[in-house]
């Protein structure tokens, strides 16, 4: 049974996937009123009143995965997610269509004055002179983040017969052309635009990418609107510039401290706004509260997530095609990390064959979580491993090599430790299995599960009998066993399978047996 916290308000309808689901507790409560059982909630669903901060995230020890029901997830610390081992998802599509309607329609009151002439009128007023507009038409709309949302209003400002310049350093000019847009630079757009609206995430760019010294290339009767984020318009210079009487409107959804209680932009005839109402329509919400539901569901039954902030996502048909070498990924890391008890620095990986058609950053994920696993503790996961091995100064990295192994497929391990190296090939048959099929340069072939024994001995008579015998005399029957050697009377290996984990007893035994140089189980 998995414990879900749902912390925000949201839509009944859109829970529903979760409230339907058998194996699923779901607990509707702000995250300050459950302070006791925080440690017990697999899954925490949020907007963007609940702040998803390192201190929530160590008190959430169960915590597996924090769906945002919506797009922008400043309100949660990605980075400890990560350092957490908690996947984080949003869903960045439910709320795209409500979000630029709510810009177009402040747009509209903006210049035609609506909010103030609504005032007006039911303070019993008739003051047709006062409230004067501009028309949209012929207008040039500039926009700043051309994503989701800003096409959207791109494609409506179309349609009210206006003239559209974007600044977005990541649009392809192919893009910008389907679009029907002008791509320009920033000073262009400052310069050219006779309403301006950003959106943009909040990012270190992005913040105040509006401010006194940017406003004052606009201009004079410039319109500004933010219905993004906080902050990426920045509040001193828009007073500043209202001030002077350079700007004519701002239409404001969001804040940089919300509620803007206290803000002076509030005091301004100039300025309306609305309570962070973008994506509050019963459409956007029933929208993201069924995307995250459903996604968190399938993640909590073990399926790849398709919207994730911080791991690689993955469609349901690419992982099918990933898990073969995931799984193998992980097994081999493990078994390097059992057979080297070292500090170790680097961790080298090669893929050659079929396998390099698909999404290997998610393959070497695995492996370092594979191999951290031992050493670290279960807390460690795709999400958080490579954080954990920069911290303890593992560096890692993937290459596509030649594919000269004789294999369909091969992933090769190269791990180097203070003291020694490791290498581990490993490959994928289809309705075979997974294979280890060389280690440290000697060719095998074994099944890497269950409780393994792995010797390194020299190639003479009498040594793998006496092997045999020592583990029949402690009643361990030998499952399966591979034996490789380079030259003849040389340095050899054995790889061993049990049906049951090997006592202390019979390893010392093992240990002392002439010819054998060292002996590690593994286990898997
Ligand atoms: N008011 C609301 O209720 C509400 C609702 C939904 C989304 N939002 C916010 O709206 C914003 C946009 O959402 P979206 O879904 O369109 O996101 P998106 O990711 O689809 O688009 C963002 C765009 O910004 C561009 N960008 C990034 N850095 C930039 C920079 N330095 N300069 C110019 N462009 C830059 C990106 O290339 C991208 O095209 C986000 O901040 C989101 O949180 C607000
Ligand atoms: O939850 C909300 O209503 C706000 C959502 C919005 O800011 C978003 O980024 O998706």
């Amino acid at each position: 049974m998995f414990r879900i916290l749902v912390s925000d308000k949201m839509s009944g309808d859109g829970l529903k996937p979760l409230l339907d689901a058998e194996n699923v507790e779901i607990v509707q409560q702000n995250v300050a009123d459950v302070e006791e059982q925080l440690h017990t909630f697999d899954a925490l669903l949020v907007r963007s009143a609940t702040k998803v901060t390192e201190e929530l995230l160590s008190k959430m020890s169960q915590l597996k995965i924090v769906g945002r029901a919506g797009v922008g997830v400043d309100n949660i610390d990605i980075e400890a997610a990560t350092k957490h081992g908690v996947v984080v998802i949003n869903a960045p599509n439910g709320n795209t269509i409500s979000t630029a309607e709510h810009t177009f329609a402040m747009m509209a009151s903006l210049v035609r004055h609506i909010p103030q002439a609504n005032i007006s009128v039911k303070s019993r007023e008739w003051n047709r002179s006062a409230f004067v507009g501009t028309e949209l038409y012929g207008k040039s709309l500039g926009i700043v983040g051309f994503g989701r949302i800003g096409t959207e209003i791109a494609n409506r400002a179309r349609a009210f017969g206006m003239d559209v310049l974007v600044f977005d350093p990541f649009l392809t000019k192919e893009r910008a052309i389907k679009m029907g847009v002008t791509v320009c630079t920033l000073d262009e757009l400052l310069q050219t635009a006779d309403i301006i609206t950003v959106h943009t995430p909040l990012t270190k760019e992005t913040k105040g990418i509006l401010n006194k010294e940017t406003i004052a290339k606009t201009k004079k009767g410039i319109y500004l609107l933010n219905c993004a984020r906080g902050g990426i318009i920045d509040e001193e210079g828009l007073i500043y510039h209202l001030e002077n009487g350079h700007i004519a409107g701002v239409a404001l959804d969001v804040f940089e401290v919300e509620p803007p209680q206290s803000s002076k932009l509030l005091d301004f005839e100039q300025v309306i706004t609305t309570p962070h109402l973008g994506a509050s329509t019963k459409e956007a919400q029933l929208n993201v509260a069924a995307q995250v539901s459903e996604e968190v569901l399938l993640f909590l039954d073990g399926n790849p997530v398709t919207s994730s902030i911080n791991l690689p996502t993955l469609s349901k048909e690419v992982y099918e095609k990933i898990q073969p070498f995931h799984l193998l990924a992980k097994q081999m890391g493990n078994i390097v990390s059992q057979c080297m008890k070292e500090p170790v620095h680097d961790i080298s990986i090669d893929f050659e064959g079929s396998v390099t058609d698909l999404e290997t950053s998610y393959i070497t994920k695995s492996l370092i979580t594979g191999f951290l696993r031992p050493r670290v503790d279960s807390t460690v996961n795709e999400v958080n491993a490579g954080i954990i091995a920069q911290e303890r100064g593992i560096s890692f990295g993937e290459k596509y090599i030649p594919n000269n192994s004789g294999y369909e497929n091969c992933i090769t391990v190269k791990v180097s430790g203070d003291h020694s190296a490791f290498e581990i090939k490993g490959t994928y048959v289809p309705h075979y299995g997974q294979r280890i099929v060389a280690l440290n340069g000697f060719d095998i072939d074994f099944y890497p599960v269950g409780h393994l024994l792995y010797i390194q001995h020299t190639d003479k008579p009498g040594v793998i009998g006496r092997v045999g015998q020592i583990l029949g005399e402690h009643g361990l029957n030998i499952a399966t066993m591979q034996v490789g050697r380079k030259n003849k009377g040389g340095e050899a290996i054995m790889m061993l399978s049990f049906d049951k984990q090997l006592e202390q007893a019979s390893l010392n035994e093992l240990k002392n047996i002439q010819d054998i140089v060292s002996i590690h189980t593994i286990e898997l």
